[in-house]
């Protein structure tokens, strides 16, 4: 198979990528399939920074392959369908989260949880089943089946509403499934980031109590009067911990760094559940003493399947649910990340792919 990213496909495409684990992303030819019969191909208007974007490029994980496009909340309209695709037409307002194909036969795929097949293709760096590499949308065009192709209600904006393709379904799955979406429950979010803001907003609007648990006291005053949270703690501060034990119901743990699992596992109610959507480069240590008195849960949770992310999105139009954005070029994106590095954003960046990738084409 012809190896060079730039005439391996068809179709010419342009991006900017990561070379190496400096995580420095610069203009870069690269090219996409043509539109096969069950595809979709769409011009992205806007993709979302996550913070899995910062992790990849840098290697943190250890698993980067370069040259690395990353991108994983693309939203755009629709320029051209296959000739077997039903769901969208040419000029639809549409997404790509995190998933462009899984194996749809296992029980998982069967069960809608393409997010737990073995055999899942990420939407960046991961080798499709072709043998060829996936290229994230910060560019210019992207093309997936149409069965991973979400629907954007009319009154969701493509850029506040893309964060939620990623962000949005990995905290409104694990709410879901572990049933904090009860009225009444308490739940606290650990860390007021990207997944952690839109947390405190689905939360509420499942009729929630909620604690925001932040180690920045300056954030206090937003996530009250802004997000509507109804209570924040300082992590680092002890009274405050002490004070809070026991009450809690469930926390959705987003933070990003190594941290201290038994701190939140003492916030706990017995019976409680503390789910890890975070995934900090070093592992966490866990005491036996964090879980076994009390019958506590420690879970983790992971983006979500695809007819739930369509029910995240439409939920989320209806409860004029969005992310609450910094648009920027994508020539200010090197800083971007630098600023994400250091939680420096309220609370995501998104770029403005439509309007400002193609000036940068070499
Ligand atoms: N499980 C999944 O499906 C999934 C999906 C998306 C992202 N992620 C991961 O979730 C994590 C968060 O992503 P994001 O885009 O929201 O990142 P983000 O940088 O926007 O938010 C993380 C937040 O955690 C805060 N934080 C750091 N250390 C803390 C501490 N000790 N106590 C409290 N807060 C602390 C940071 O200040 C920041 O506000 C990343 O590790 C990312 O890779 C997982
Ligand atoms: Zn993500
Ligand atoms: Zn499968």
């Amino acid at each position: 198979m012809d190896k060079s990213p730039e005439t391996r496909h068809p179709v010419p495409a342009f991006g900017w990528a990561a070379r190496d684990p400096s995580g420095q992303l610069s203009p870069f030819n690269f090219s996409r399939r043509e539109t096969g019969e069950d595809d979709v191909r769409f011009k992205v208007s806007y993709c979302g920074i996550c913070h899995t974007d910062l992790h990849c490029i840098k290697n943190e994980w250890g698993s980067a392959n370069y040259p690395l496009i990353p991108g994983h909340e693309i939203t755009g309209v629709v320029t051209e369908v296959g000739s077997k695709v039903k769901k969208v037409k040419v000029g639809d307002k549409v997404g790509v989260g995190c998933l462009v194909r899984s194996c749809r036969t296992c029980e998982h795929c069967a069960n809608d949880y393409e997010n737990y097949c073995p055999k899942p293709v990420f939407t960046y760096d991961a080798p499709d089943y072709d043998g060829t590499v996936t290229y994230g949308g910060y560019s210019d065009y992207m093309v997936a089946n149409e069965h991973f192709i979400i629907k954007f209600p009319d009154n969701m904006p493509l850029d506040a509403g893309a964060p939620l393709l990623c962000a949005g379904i990995t905290v409104y799955s694990p709410l879901k499934y572990f049933g904090l979406d009860v009225p009444g429950t308490h739940i606290a979010v650990a860390g007021l980031g990207g997944l952690g803001h839109v947390a405190v907003k689905f939360a509420k609007a499942f009729g929630a109590k909620v604690t925001v648990i932040s180690t920045s006291p300056k954030k206090k005053q937003e996530a009250l009067e802004h997000l509507g949270a109804d209570y924040f703690l300082v992590s680092s501060d002890q009274d405050q911990l002490k004070a809070a034990k026991g009450t809690m119901d469930g926390i959705i743990d987003t933070i990003s760094a190594p941290h201290s699992i038994v701190s939140l596992t003492g916030l706990l109610k017995p019976h409680g559940k503390l789910v890890l959507v975070g995934l900090p480069e070093k592992p966490l240590e866990l005491p036996a003493f964090a879980v076994v008195p009390g019958r506590k849960t420690l879970a983790g949770s992971n983006i979500g399947g695809l007819k739930e992310t369509q029910e995240m999105l439409d939920f989320a139009a209806k409860h004029n649910i969005t992310s609450d954005i910094e648009v920027i070029p994508i020539d200010y994106v090197n800083t971007a990340m630098e600023r994400l590095a250091k939680g420096d954003v309220r609370y995501r960046f998104v770029i403005d792919i439509g309007n400002t990738l193609a000036a940068t084409k070499p």
